[in-house]
């Protein structure tokens, strides 16, 4: 029988990825002269995409966030990104949970808005590239979440009519809604507002709890 799919956001969601982008965005950063940001500071600029984090490092630096530092701090951190991975790990019973999805016939995407370089390397790291029957990065359409055309291209790669999406942040909560996609928040990621403030149909905070949640919303 053929299950609903699962699609999934990447960074906050699956992987506590922070620790490697603000290690790269300080390299990046003392490389021009910079001084550095804390974690929490830069764990806030993930989940809208590279160009976005490049903006706020250069505002938090005292920087013209679209001034002539842009493409040097861009490009300097795209080099970078494919080998931030060493200081990633999944949070807990993720690993656990894409097994038994997949066994009992999920199929299952991945959704990002990091570029597609960076997600396949972390995913390939941490053994879990396999799992995924469709990855979609921040640099493989000319938009990115929210926008909904993200998430539709996942489903039509999927060949699939519907699909359950997971992710931990606004970003993903008015990507679902705009998609009018049925969403499960998690609610251990770099998310900024209450979870009462955020549209979802169920907030989790143990991976473990997914099947059951993904049968409910199916
Ligand atoms: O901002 C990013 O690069 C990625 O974030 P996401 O995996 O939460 O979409
Ligand atoms: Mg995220």
């Amino acid at each position: 029988m053929s299950r609903v799919p699962v699609i999934f956001d990447l960074d906050g969601t699956l992987i506590d990825s922070a620790p490697d982008i603000h290690a790269a965005s300080n390299a990046v950063l003392s490389e021009a002269g910079l001084h550095p940001l804390t974690l929490p500071q830069v764990r806030s600029f993930v989940g809208k995409g590279v160009p976005h984090l490049v903006e706020c490092l250069l505002r938090a630096s005292g920087e013209d966030p679209n001034g002539p530092r842009n493409s040097e701090i861009y490009d300097a951190f795209i080099a970078r990104y494919e080998d931030a991975v060493t200081l990633t790990v999944t949070y807990p019973n993720v690993r656990e949970t894409l097994d038994r999805l997949a066994a009992l016939g999920h199929p299952l995407a991945i959704c990002t808005n990091k570029p597609l370089a960076p997600t396949r390397a972390v995913l390939a790291h941490l053994g879990l590239l396999p799992l995924f029957q469709v990855v979609l990065g921040g640099d493989s359409l000319p938009v990115r979440k929210p926008d909904p055309a993200p998430l539709f291209r996942v489903l039509a790669d999927l060949g699939a009519p519907r699909a359950v999406y997971v992710g931990d942040s606004e970003v993903d909560a008015a990507t679902a809604q705009a998609a009018a996609m049925p969403f499960a928040l998690f609610t251990e990621g770099y998310r900024k507002t209450p979870v009462e403030a955020l549209p979802h149909d169920v907030a989790f905070s143990d991976f473990t709890d997914l099947p059951a949640i993904v049968e409910r919303l199916a």
